[in-house]
């Protein structure tokens, strides 16, 4: 019995990922969060038939307490992507999920949180921030979602190695955080090597295309925002993982942006790996039952792979440190 409950259900991530979470067979329950349109995009997927009672919810009458009650797993993929006119997604987005992790603080203290809502490198620690405030910080049920990066890192290998039905089985981790240079691909340790013929400026070419993989999609969307159904898909693949893992499944390993505080003695090992007493870094996690049972340090890396975490640590230590003076507007 699992209740899944997504905040933004209406978005362009927000629809896809709750179709990918209905289809979900450990899914009982899944509850619908948005300021608009829930209750449709809940009636529609409540005709699949699949065992999860779907119910969905707008703000008033306290809509969101409802969503929440009960929650085992909350995805937030509430606020807006890059758009025309849009310059500064922590401005918006930040507001947006400190109020929903409020609701979820008040309402649901024990559920895994998994956030998509970008900057997530901030959105992340905004999130703690609220938690640690209301007493209900567990530092183990807290994930920031960087899956599409290692989605997009196992498709492009399998186009580099010419063959796309490997894709799903290429396993690359990806490491740092969720944006541009914070995004380290470790292509050394591709479960699929890369071709010895390989040159260095490809693989250079091949780590900048997966850390700006999202402009690719933004560019062609022409103004329309950004990646959605790739998104749906992977923020469905890292919440069928946490879903495994409460139902007892071992083993369930994938990188997420996680407090190092999760695993103290792994963390130990991380921070010597990357030189910085950072409180924040995506790494591979293994899922247990009570979240993250461990963090599982990046081992050995190319001197290439050292400069990009070296290059990346700084701008995540930025992405991390606005958090400390954000003050919610009233
Ligand atoms: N972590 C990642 O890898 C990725 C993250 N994203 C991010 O995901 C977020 C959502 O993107 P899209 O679905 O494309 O945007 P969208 O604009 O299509 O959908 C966002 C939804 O959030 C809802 N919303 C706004 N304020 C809300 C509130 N207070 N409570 C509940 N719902 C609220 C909106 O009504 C809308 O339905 C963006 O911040 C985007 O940058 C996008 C792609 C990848
Ligand atoms: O690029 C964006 O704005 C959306 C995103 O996070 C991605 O596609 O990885």
């Amino acid at each position: 019995m699992v209740k899944a409950v997504v905040l933004g259900a209406a978005g362009g991530i927000g629809q896809p990922l709750a179709l990918l979470l209905k289809t979900n067979p450990r899914v009982t329950e899944l509850g619908l969060f948005d300021i608009v349109n829930t209750p449709g995009v809940a009636a529609d997927l409540s005709h699949i038939a699949t065992p999860a009672k779907v119910e969905g919810y707008l703000p008033p009458d306290d809509g969101l307490a409802k969503t929440l009650t009960g929650a085992d797993i909350v995805v937030i993929p509430a606020g807006v992507p890059r758009k025309p006119g849009v310059h500064d997604l922590f401005k918006i987005n930040a507001g947006i999920v400190h109020d929903l992790a409020v609701g979820i603080a008040t309402t649901a203290p024990k559920a895994f949180v998994l956030v998509i809502s970008n900057p997530v490198n901030s959105t992340v620690p905004i999130v703690a921030e609220v938690f640690k405030k209301h007493g209900v910080f567990n530092p183990k049920r807290l994930f920031g979602v960087t899956t599409l990066d290692v989605v997009r890192a196992s498709t492009f290998v399998a186009e580099i190695i010419g063959d796309l039905s490997k894709s799903p089985n290429v396993v690359v981790p990806v490491v740092g955080g969720h944006s541009g240079v914070t995004i380290v691909p470790l292509l050394s340790q591709s479960s699929h090597p890369l071709p010895s013929s390989f040159a260095s400026e490809k693989l250079e070419a091949l780590t900048t295309r997966i850390q700006f993989g999202g402009d690719e999609v933004v560019k062609a969307k022409d103004g329309a925002g950004s990646a959605t159904l790739s998104m749906a898909y992977a923020g469905a693949e890292f919440a069928a993982k946490v879903i495994d893992a409460l139902a007892g499944k071992k083993g369930l390993v994938a990188p997420s942006y996680v407090h190092l505080d999760a695993d103290k003695e792994g963390a130990a090992v991380l921070k010597k790996e990357i030189g910085k007493e950072l409180d924040y870094f995506s790494t591979n996690v293994e899922i247990g039952p009570n979240g993250v049972e461990r963090i599982i340090p990046l081992g050995k890396l190319t001197e290439y792979e050292k400069g990009l975490i070296a290059a990346a640590v700084p701008e995540l230590t930025t992405n991390i440190e606005k958090v400390s003076c954000y003050q919610r507007p009233r």
